[in-house]
């Protein structure tokens, strides 16, 4: 998909989304999108991030990583979203993200994306899809157009079967239980390539 520009925007506290926005890239860029991996700022205390090793770590390793802007909102054709679940909802962090959107949702600018997301979560039932139809909410707000995978390839049935977007459980030691690389890759491909079309009836 020529042309099309995708923000892969994710938050993460211990690496697992920040991974499935690296796959998702890697899918996309496949499919020939033009691609930015941008992380939401984190808001938590420091003293919160330094309490738990792996969040430390984690900042750590992707202090380079930029912070998604509002330019970059206008910038993407697409839009994915990898987040973890927080009691079944978006971490707070994303909900301050989106709440500073006001001003291009007032202008218009964000409807017409074409954006689909995906999450973790500890349980295998611990509140993936509730987290994904939360964040769409907001998507539908912006007049965007949600791309969820559905059951478009039999990929998507070797990775726990969610239709309204990529989820992984996570176990205690921060590892994903199910290999979900090629269903977000998947994922990222049926997103630019819908927003390819969407592109092309625009023009
Ligand atoms: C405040 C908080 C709330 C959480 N709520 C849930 C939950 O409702 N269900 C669940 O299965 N896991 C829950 N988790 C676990 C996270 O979803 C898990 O750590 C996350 O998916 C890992 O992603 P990351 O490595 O990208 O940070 C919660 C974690 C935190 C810190």
């Amino acid at each position: 998909m020529e042309n099309v520009k995708l923000a892969v925007i994710y938050y993460s506290s211990t690496g697992t989304n920040y991974q499935m926005a690296q796959w998702a890239a890697d899918g996309a860029k496949e499919a020939g999108a033009d691609v930015k991996v941008l992380k939401v700022p984190e808001t938590a205390p420091q003293a919160a991030i330094d309490s738990n090793p792996a969040w430390k770590a984690h900042v750590e390793e992707t202090a380079a990583v930029p912070e998604v802007t509002l330019a970059d909102l206008e910038w993407a054709d697409a839009i994915i979203f990898s987040i973890p679940t927080r009691f079944g909802n978006v971490p707070g962090q994303v909900k301050q993200f989106l709440d500073t959107t006001g001003g291009l949702w007032f202008n218009g600018k964000l409807a017409n994306k074409v954006v689909s997301a995906m999450t973790s979560a500890q349980n295998a039932h611990g509140g993936q899809e509730q987290t994904l139809l939360s964040l769409y909410t907001t998507m539908h707000h912006w007049g965007a157009l949600v791309a969820s995978p559905g059951y478009t390839d039999p990929v998507i049935f070797s990775s726990g079967g969610n239709p309204y977007g990529t989820s992984v459980t996570v176990d205690q030691n921060g590892k994903m239980v199910e290999d979900v690389e090629a269903t977000v890759k998947h994922q990222a491909k049926r997103t630019v390539t819908v927003a390819g079309w969407v592109k092309q009836g625009n023009q």
